[in-house]
């Protein structure tokens, strides 16, 4: 965590053949991540009142649309530990995956409430953390200053503005998913909590703007604007499909060891097909899971809406530990494409460019991927 005098952003690391093709494929991500918040705004601003007469399709959508970002999760242990050593244990990840869903399923719904309330705060975590890396890699591997201040900033806009800030149009839903949980949205509860979001995000911004993050903490204001104005349904769908699924993307894609080369070169099409086939399967079941719990379950309008969260809630707890482990992996590890690749490849050589980890500068997130 970093205060004090404000650093300058770091200059592009010389000497790679292609120094900025991560940083190009994480800019163009960001830029279509905010084009889509600042169109939803737009029509918010132009025609008030329209997205909530599209809310459930827009919210059902985004939901299915965000889905694919964990579909390459089984894949991602390998990817970070040494070939042989744990190859025979591969197959037994996706049923370790399902297990822990289906165990996160069955625990919402012994006891919904208390599990509601679990997964609000891991969502939290998660999503803060995803913007924290983010802007950790698109920074050249420099961890935003007060990094945990942030990922509770980002976390917090995202999960507990729209909640507080819009209590008529959830309350509702959360009284289907989890009866007992409805206090979320009492009144004593919702002034603290957006006095202590708004409190955390500004004070993020502050520090941000002090070191020169300025685009991080426009992000961070954009994202506030957008579940404080617009309907939490809208709001959520955009930010999960085109934000967070998106960026997460643009993420694994520069993870995976096998995309290094055509990345080297600066070609992104073939990476991309690569996750598009790595990701078809998973995304087709778990969509297929969703249609079946909302078969299964009662008939109301909101069905599809409470199903999609129903399975993405369970899909959490392993989509977290996986995140986690890339994390981890990365902040006290070469990078996977660094240990991956032979002995006379580029990448050992050091031809690619030059791979700063944030547990060497202290930050919370690492990174491989030069800032342009
Ligand atoms: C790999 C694999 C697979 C697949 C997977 C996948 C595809 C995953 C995904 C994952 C995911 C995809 C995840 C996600 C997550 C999410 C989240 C974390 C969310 C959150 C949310 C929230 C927080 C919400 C909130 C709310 C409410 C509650 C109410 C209303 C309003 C709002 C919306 C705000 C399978 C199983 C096939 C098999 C095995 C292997
Ligand atoms: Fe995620």
């Amino acid at each position: 965590m970093a205060t004090g005098t404000a650093p300058a952003e770091p200059s592009a690391p010389r000497g790679s053949p292609d120094p900025g093709a991560a940083g190009r494929l994480l800019d163009r991500t960001g830029r279509i991540s905010v084009t889509a918040v600042a169109l939803v705004l737009a029509v918010h601003f132009l025609r008030p009142g329209w997205w909530d007469g599209h809310a459930p399709a827009v919210f059902v959508a985004g939901l299915a649309a965000g889905i694919p970002h964990g579909a390459v999760d089984h894949l991602v242990p390998a990817w970070c530990r040494s070939r042989g050593a744990h190859r025979r244990h591969r197959p037994l990840l996706p049923l370790g995956y399902v297990c822990a869903a289906a165990v996160a399923f069955a625990l919402a719904l012994w006891l919904p409430a208390p599990a509601l309330c679990v997964f609000l705060a891991l969502s939290a975590v998660h999503f803060g953390r995803g913007e924290t890396c983010v802007n950790t890699l698109r920074a050249g591997a420099v961890p935003p200053p007060a990094g945990t201040l942030c990922t509770v900033a980002y976390g917090a806009v995202v999960t507990v503005l729209p909640l507080v800030r819009h209590p008529d149009a959830v309350r509702a839903f959360l009284h289907t998913l989890a009866p007992g949980a409805t206090w979320l949205l009492a009144a004593p509860v919702r002034p603290v909590a957006t006095v202590l979001t708004a409190t955390v995000a500004l004070a993020a911004c502050a520090l941000l703007l002090r070191h020169r993050r300025r685009r991080d903490a426009a992000e961070l204001l954009l994202l506030a604007a957008l579940f404080w104005l617009v309907t939490p349904w809208v709001a959520f769908a955009v930010y999960f499909a085109a934000w967070h699924s998106l960026r997460h993307i643009a993420r694994l894609v520069l993870a995976d060891p096998a995309n290094r080369p055509a990345l080297l070169a600066g070609h992104f099409g073939r990476p991309l097909r690569r996750f598009c086939r790595q990701g078809a399967l998973p995304t087709a079941v778990v969509l297929a899971a969703v249609a079946v719990t909302a078969h299964l379950g009662e008939p109301h309008r909101q069905a599809l809406a409470g199903a999609g969260v129903a399975v993405l809630a369970a899909l959490t707890l392993p989509h977290l530990l996986v995140v986690t482990l890339l994390d981890r992996h990365d902040a006290h590890e070469p990078s996977c494409a660094d240990r991956s690749a032979g002995p006379g490849s580029p990448v050992r050589a050091g031809a690619v460019a030059p791979v700063v980890r944030a547990g060497e500068r202290g930050g919370a997130c690492p990174s491989r991927a030069p800032r342009t």
